[in-house]
């Protein structure tokens, strides 16, 4: 046999250095862009288009609305600080009934009581733990009620950028999240001042959403072993090219507009952790889609099961149309349940580099493995030539779930595991790799993936066990804080995936019809 060992772990490498499939791969795999997913579950969604993640995407007049064990504010300190939170929110619903929003008790001309209310501290029930604030059904609601509608003039968007900047500034190829941020910031410095202020005052900090980009390192290092940390480094790298583009195409330009000490490197942190975390990409407007930071709907936290959905539609009236944000109930709730919106379907390592959470229970969780042509196989450049071909490149990352590999991985590893021998004299477009090769070339495939996910595992420094046993000791575990809860969740998350790939992929192994004696060498 001419080449190809049958078990080269040096083709495969596990994913650390590759980064997650969300930002880099989605802008450098050009994916495009749509942004809109299945109507039913659009939540908070990034834009593919401008190269910043995939697709984005929800008042409490209520004082201590759901709160579960692990409520935060205690003693007198912790009544202020949740007081403030509540004046906050009525703020808020007052400032959206003065704008035409109906969030009254009460029934009017062609619109129910409003259904919902913003609590100041909510737990998510089937995770035990804490998640902000959120909407909670304040009354019966029914599957398909319209929970609210929102005037379009409420929402940070570009148009309301170049309304406030002038098109000099916020000019037409000028990225939306950059107009966005900018607006955040200087509506934020205005205070009272501002039109949003009320909007900014319900806004959480930096702290609070605590996405992984901005986890201190010693917070970082509990993830050590996962692909989260080289797409947080993607992340942080990409955060700070585009501040140093900002600097250099706006503030230097437009210092009277843009003042530098308003627009820091941390205030623009802070927007992108705000649009990043709660940005909806919306569909239905009559000027096309279009991202935006959407008061009280930014409101609703994520359940991976939900399929609430926010959309953005004309309303006509009489000869002028305008545009309206909707939103809709998936389900019926009963009166003080949570509502939920999907922000789509996340796995862990998005949630946590965008949103600051994971989730235990996620069926949409992967990790990923980064596939990569060994240089040193005399089949090298034929096999990077017909990849590329292919549009593809020679080393690339895919996912692995909780109950599935892709076609897509086995058909990549089937082209690298490929020797001269199994080659006959043909030559690579002869062949479909859509399905198995030989039952070696299989076994190799297999093999290697096997190698992959165990390669993964042993560059955690702790075990799937430790990570359990940790989860499962309640008092050690509501000991650590949010991050670390978060981290440990995730990097066992990890750890079950390449576990089952293991079991799955030994099982798929013995399917094959193997020579005795074993593979040829
Ligand atoms: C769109 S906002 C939702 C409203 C948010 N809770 C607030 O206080 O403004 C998204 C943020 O809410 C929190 N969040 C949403 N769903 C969550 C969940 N299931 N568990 C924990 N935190 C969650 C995270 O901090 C996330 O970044």
């Amino acid at each position: 046999m001419a080449a190809g060992p049958a078990r080269s772990a040096g083709t495969l490498r596990a994913a650390p250095g590759g980064s997650r499939s969300s930002y880099y791969s989605s802008a450098s795999e050009g994916r495009s862009g749509s942004g809109r997913r299945r109507r039913s579950a659009s939540g908070p969604m990034f834009a593919e288009d401008e190269g910043w993640l995939e697709a984005l995407k929800g008042v409490a007049d209520e004082p201590g609305l759901p709160l579960g064990p692990s409520k935060k504010m205690s003693g007198l300190g912790g009544m202020v600080a949740e007081d403030s939170r509540v004046a906050e929110n009525n703020a808020l619903k007052e400032w959206m009934g003065e704008n035409g929003v109906w969030v009254y008790d009460k029934s009017d001309w062609g619109v129910g009581p409003h259904a919902l209310s913003v609590a100041v501290d909510t737990v998510d029930e089937n995770e035990n733990e804490t998640a902000g604030r959120g909407m909670i059904a304040n009354r019966e609601i029914k599957e398909g009620d319209e929970l609210f509608t929102l005037p379009i003039d409420l929402l940070l968007t570009k148009d309301a950028a170049k309304k406030e900047f002038g098109a000099d500034v916020i000019t037409e190829d000028l990225s939306e999240y950059i107009a966005i941020a900018l607006l955040a910031v200087h509506e934020k410095a205005k205070g009272k001042e501002s039109f949003w202020s009320s909007y900014i005052g319900v806004l959480p900090t930096v702290e609070e959403v605590y996405p992984t980009y901005l986890w201190a390192e010693e917070d970082l290092a509990l993830l050590e072993g996962s692909p989260v940390i080289a797409a947080t480094e993607s992340m942080r790298r990409k955060l700070e090219v585009e501040y140093a583009t900002v600097e250099n195409d706006l503030l230097d330009k437009f210092p009277e507009i843009l003042p530098r000490e308003v627009h820091t490197y941390e205030e623009f942190q802070w927007a992108f952790a705000m649009l990043f975390s709660r940005a909806i990409r919306l569909g239905g407007l009559s000027t096309g889609e279009a991202v935006a930071l959407v008061p009280y709907a930014d409101l609703f936290n994520h359940n991976p099961f939900a399929n609430s959905y926010i959309d953005a539609r004309q309303q006509g009236l009489f000869f002028s149309k305008t545009d309206e944000v909707v939103v809709y109930a998936d389900r019926s709730y009963k009166k003080m349940e949570q509502v939920y919106i999907s922000y789509g379907p996340k796995g862990n390592s998005d949630l946590l580099l965008l949103y600051g959470f994971s989730l235990d229970r996620n069926p949409y969780n992967s990790v990923d493995v980064t596939v990569s042509l060994d240089e040193n196989d005399e089949l090298y450049e034929r096999k990077k030539a017909f990849l590329s071909e292919a549009g593809l490149p020679p080393t690339k990352a895919f996912p692995l779930y909780n109950d599935r590999y892709p076609d897509e991985l086995l058909q990549y590893l089937r082209l690298i595991q490929l020797n001269t021998d199994q080659l006959r004299g043909r030559t690579l477009e002869d062949l479909s790799f859509e399905k198995k090769q030989t039952d070696v070339n299989e076994l190799m495939v297999l093999d290697s993936l096997v190698e992959a996910c165990k390669a993964t595992i042993a560059g955690y420094p702790t075990t799937e066990e430790q990570d359990s046993k940790l989860m499962n000791d309640p008092g050690m575990f509501r000991a650590l804080s949010k991050t670390q809860r978060m981290a440990v969740k995730h990097r066992r998350q990890e750890k079950v995936i390449l576990r089952r790939t293991i079991a799955a992929v030994t099982k798929d192994k013995e399917k094959l019809r193997i020579p005795l004696g074993g593979l040829p060498q």
